[in-house]
């Protein structure tokens, strides 16, 4: 039996956070260049100016495909980058859960985490979930999780997983240009 049957998701997802590195299991590929091509960057551009976040020009139309099977419940992967206070792109704000604890908790409750940096991690590179355009349920869930006194986003399976799905999760309730294609399509 594979070690991940024997802890707990949690405990899984410690286990990469501490050793800074992503499970096997996933691999990146090119999906198309709706998934990031230029003109579709120039559009997020105009929408992002008003949003006042900063613009970054290096999306390839990358995702994130399972190459082993996982279980619902299972972590995935870590959305991991530097925790940061001021907005930027591939940003994900931290809701902290765990506040109560520590002080140093409460420190990181309003951040940000800024995964910009190509660093060759996979995380940052899961795609939006479209699916609640459709109603269908969403596949993923991204959790907090906190680990020595920080925040840690972490992607939890939400169903099962067979190779060759492609990894996904719901960005939020943004009205992502993206998803605006799709609903006028
Ligand atoms: C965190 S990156 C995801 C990885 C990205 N596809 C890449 O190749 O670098 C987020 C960006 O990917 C694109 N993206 C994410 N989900 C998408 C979707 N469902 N449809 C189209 N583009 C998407 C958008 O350009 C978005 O700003």
């Amino acid at each position: 039996m594979s070690r991940r049957r024997r802890i707990s998701p949690k405990d899984d997802a410690i286990f990469y956070i501490k050793r800074e590195r992503d499970k096997l299991g996933f691999d990146v590929a090119y999906i198309n260049a709706f998934k990031g091509n230029l003109a579709w960057q120039l559009t997020e551009f105009i929408m992002l100016l008003n949003t006042k976040y900063m613009l970054c020009f290096n999306y390839a139309g990358r995702g994130i495909f399972a190459t082993a099977p996982f279980c619902k419940g299972d972590f995935l992967l870590q959305y991991r980058g530097d925790l940061i206070r001021n907005g930027g792109k591939y940003l994900f704000l931290v809701i902290c859960y765990q506040i109560f604890n520590t002080i140093i908790t409460i420190t990181y409750l309003v951040c940000s985490v800024d995964a910009a940096k190509e660093d060759n991690t996979y995380g940052r590179l899961v795609n939006d979930d479209c699916n609640i355009r459709f109603c269908l349920p969403c596949q993923n869930t991204m959790k907090c999780l906190n680990v020595d006194g920080k925040p840690h986003l972490c992607l939890f399976a939400t169903k099962d997983i067979s190779p060759g799905e492609e990894i996904t999760y719901d960005y939020g309730p943004n009205d992502w240009p993206w998803r605006c294609r799709l609903k006028h399509n």
